[in-house]
């Protein structure tokens, strides 16, 4: 199988119960929620997207021939030392393009791996940790995982709807956007008069990172 990847960056994971663990990032071409031009936002699925995924012009972004070719680069830019491998597989939507031979060849370069994904396609593949976003209007197939970030609000999606669900955590990440302020503020309510659920900030973009 090949792959079409944006971008591969070495960065702290900004968000969620992993935040400030050093990553290697992965981000795969392409989302089935949104095509990624401007001119279709509206009309999208999820029209709140934070991400650039369009093409494989990015950073160390490229076409990958093969599993093990683009395990390697991960693990190249992970750099020397083995201990505490870890890399956060998203997109775009990964599970469009992740599969078991991607995970294999990832866990026999010593890598712990973690995806990002909207939950439309079943994430069960061997993979380590699975954090899966919903979105409002999307089908939700992934339904159990190890934690459920939630971009709060949703029109369309309370919490409340997702909450019985099958994760270890609950995670509600402000919408960025021109409401970023309300949003957080509506999301510290809602964490307080609600303790199964706790505050995600995207500390990356707090601190300037990628
Ligand atoms: C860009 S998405 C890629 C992975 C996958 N497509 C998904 O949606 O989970 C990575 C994470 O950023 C979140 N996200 C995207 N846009 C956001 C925004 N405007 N504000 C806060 N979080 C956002 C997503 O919900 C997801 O948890
Ligand atoms: N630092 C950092 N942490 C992240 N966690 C999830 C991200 C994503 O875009 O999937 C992300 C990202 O883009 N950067
Ligand atoms: S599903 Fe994820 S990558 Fe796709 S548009 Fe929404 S936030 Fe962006
Ligand atoms: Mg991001």
């Amino acid at each position: 199988m090949a792959y079409a990847v944006k971008e591969i960056f070495k960065t702290l994971q900004g968000e969620g119960a992993h935040a400030g663990r050093p990553a290697v990032f992965c981000r795969f071409a392409g989302c089935n929620l949104w095509s990624g031009r401007e001119q279709d936002r509206a009309a999208a699925v999820c029209n709140f997207c934070d991400t650039d995924f369009v093409g494989t012009d990015g950073e160390n972004g490229g076409k990958f021939a093969s599993a093990e070719s683009l395990a390697a680069e991960i693990a190249r830019q992970w750099g020397e030392g083995h201990g505490g491998r870890f890399t956060v597989l998203t997109g775009g939507e990964p599970m469009l393009q992740v599969d078991p031979e991607l995970v294999s060849a990832l866990h026999a370069h010593g890598f712990e791996i973690a995806i990002e994904t909207n939950g439309t396609l079943s994430a069960d593949a061997g993979i380590d940790w699975i954090c899966v976003s919903p979105k409002a209007g999307a089908p939700l197939v992934q339904r159990s995982g190890n934690e459920l970030k939630l971009v709060y609000p949703q029109p369309g999606l309370l919490p409340e709807a997702v909450a019985g669900l099958a994760f270890d955590q609950f995670w509600l990440q402000p919408m960025d956007g021109p409401a970023v302020a309300e949003n957080t503020a509506a999301a510290v309510r809602y964490c307080l008069d609600h303790p199964q659920w706790r505050l995600s900030l995207q500390t990356h973009k707090l601190i300037g990172i990628p």
